[in-house]
């Protein structure tokens, strides 16, 4: 069940737990993928128009911007559609068909611009060279905890001088009433953009292990062992916040 299927009428949960399946990006989430996302990620909106800007200033000419889990291409059409930057080719990333089926409509204005290829492959696999520009944007948090060093890792490799990574993630907070505090605040969130709270309640079940969210200290300390030499928090929105790194 995901919060785009309402509970069928009168069907009682006994534990409303017990009836979720894992969250999965198939073709019911990615048919309703755009609303869902802006309707529970705080400041997600935000995220992808400022990328257009951040993409303006580091693309570099002759360069790859890679978009990694660019789910229905709202990340590339933000930063290629009024990008001048002569000679990029964009390569959007994403593991799941369902998307990449719905994406290349989304990518008309950057086709005219630039090259844009779209792989369906698992990121971990994704050959990184000669980036300018890295995005993953609200990716990482899908992939196993203890595999997201060697990614970086690559991903640092591979920018020429001056690249930049753009992380944003769902993050966790080490003092517990921050912690609930900013979860309250995020199904507030959720709340006043329509969902049920039993919609959010199912949701919050079956990301549980999909989803795995990390402290900034993590993501810093990751970054660091990765081998960028610093990085910023430019956006945060309740329990979501996006970093800029750099190579
Ligand atoms: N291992 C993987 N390999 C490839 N793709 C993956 C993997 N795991 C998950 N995905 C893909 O990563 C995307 C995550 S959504 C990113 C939003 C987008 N960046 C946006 O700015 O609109 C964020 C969210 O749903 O919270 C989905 O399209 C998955 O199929
Ligand atoms: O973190 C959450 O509670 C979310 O709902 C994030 C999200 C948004 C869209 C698809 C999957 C997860």
């Amino acid at each position: 069940m995901s919060e785009n299927q309402p509970p069928k009428k009168d069907q009682v949960y006994a534990d409303p737990r017990a009836q979720v399946d894992a969250f999965a990006f198939d073709e019911g989430v990615a048919d309703v993928f755009d609303d869902m996302i802006r309707r529970s990620v705080p400041g997600y909106g935000m995220t992808l128009s400022l990328l257009g800007i951040i993409a303006q200033h580091y693309a570099k000419p002759g360069t790859r911007i890679y978009d990694l889990g660019c789910s229905l291409g709202a990340g590339i059409a933000s930063m290629g559609s009024k990008l001048d930057t002569p000679d990029i080719t964009f390569h959007g990333i994403d593991n799941s068909q369902p998307m990449l089926d719905r994406c290349r409509p989304n990518l008309a204005d950057v086709d005219k611009r630039h090259t844009v290829e779209l792989h369906c492959q698992n990121i971990q696999d994704t050959p990184i060279e000669n980036a300018s520009i890295v995005v993953l944007n609200f990716t990482l948090q899908f992939i196993p905890k203890e595999e997201r060093h060697e990614l970086l890792a690559r991903i640092c490799q591979s920018l020429v001088p001056g690249g930049i990574l753009v992380l944003s993630e769902k993050i966790l907070f080490d003092d517990p009433h921050i912690q609930e505090d900013l979860t309250t605040l995020h199904h507030d969130f959720k709340r006043a953009n329509g969902y049920s709270d039993l919609e959010i309640s199912q949701k919050r079940s079956s990301l549980e292990n999909v989803l795995v969210p990390e402290t900034i200290d993590a993501h810093e300390s990751r970054l660091a062992a990765a081998g960028f030499a610093r990085d910023e928090i430019w956006l945060q929105c309740f329990n979501f916040a996006s970093f800029l790194a750099f190579k």
